[in-house]
């Protein structure tokens, strides 16, 4: 029996949207006699929105809805942002392929200034990231960092209400928006290096699929894929949530993957790691930058977080 139609779970915010009609639109020009849907759903994660989420349980609450329709044949396939898919997946799903990446640079965004270094001493800027929170307070000791969360557009709305300074978006998520105007400039890696998997979008489904595996696998960007894979390794291996602050990112030149990761402590205290190899090692070079970071205490790093406030 062949595949005639793909279901798409999906959150419904713009940018979650934006990611579902992406994956939809492609898989209808690579199979043009294939139906593809969206089945949109509500998410723990979108109905708690007061709350910081590394107080709340974390990244996963906003995929276990999509995940419980996959697993009872409600839908066929989700698509996430990479940086927002727990490394572990509940039985019976996987991870089947990962997309093109855009832009994985964090973005600084403000009505009044055109980057950090212009902000005047004691201003506040918005973001509940505590990998963002840890590397701006690195550069700038004296900002006054306030959670700002909700979905971009709220974030936008809440900048241009003044109760920021600037705030800390990803670029891809904005850009994704057609909202790239609103980049008053971009953090290189060196400043801020992004979360695991940023700007890449993934998609996961039952592990018994094999039909549907062989109409997902062109989407597949190899490079993206040895990039995410690697930087990923760094959030398993240290069996992170996303209470942790955690960055970590590569890049791919000439065949050779260049990976670098960083973990935060209390007391803004940062421990950070590299390693170099041929793409195809992806994951050796992530287990390597991974036990580096071990070697230098970032379990028992981990652990003084959890149990701090
Ligand atoms: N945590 C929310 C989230 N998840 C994915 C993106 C967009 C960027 C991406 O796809 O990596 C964003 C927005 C943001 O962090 O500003």
């Amino acid at each position: 029996m062949s595949i005639s139609i793909i279901r798409i779970a999906t959150r419904q915010s713009p940018l979650a949207l934006w990611q579902a009609e992406y994956i939809q639109q492609r898989l209808k020009s690579i199979h043009p006699d294939l139906t593809v849907e969206l089945v949109p759903m509500t998410t723990k994660g979108d109905r708690i929105l007061g709350t910081p989420l590394s107080k709340i349980g974390g990244k996963g609450l906003f995929v276990k809805e999509l995940e419980q329709a996959m697993l009872e044949d409600r839908a066929d396939i989700a698509v996430h942002s990479m940086k927002d898919v727990p490394y572990k997946f509940p039985q019976g799903l996987e991870l089947k392929v990962i997309c093109e990446r855009e832009d994985p640079s964090d973005a600084f965004v403000s009505n009044n200034y055109h980057n950090l270094d212009e902000l005047p001493v004691g201003a506040t800027v918005g973001t509940s990231s505590l990998r963002r929170k840890m590397q701006i307070l690195a550069l700038r000791p004296d900002l006054h960092i306030t959670d700002l969360r909700g979905n971009v557009g709220t974030r936008l709305s809440k900048l241009d209400m003044g109760q920021y300074d600037a705030i800390i978006l990803a670029s891809a998520g904005l850009i994704r928006l057609k909202l790239g105007d609103r980049i008053a400039s971009r953090f290189v890696p060196e400043q801020i290096l992004p979360a695991p998997g940023q700007g890449a979008v993934g998609i996961e489904a039952r592990t018994d699929s094999p039909e549907l595996d062989a109409l997902l696998a062109p989407l597949q960007d190899e490079e993206t894929a040895y990039r995410v894979k690697a930087e990923r390794i760094i959030t398993q291996t240290l069996q992170a949530s996303c209470s942790v602050p955690i960055a970590a990112y590569s890049t791919i030149t000439d065949g050779t993957l260049s990976l670098r990761a960083l973990v935060g402590g209390i007391d803004n205290q940062m421990i950070e790691a590299s390693a170099e190899g041929p793409a195809e090692t992806a994951e050796t070079i992530g287990k390597k930058v991974a036990d580096s970071l071990l070697s230098q205490g970032a379990k028992e790093m981990i652990l003084a977080l959890g149990t701090e406030s």
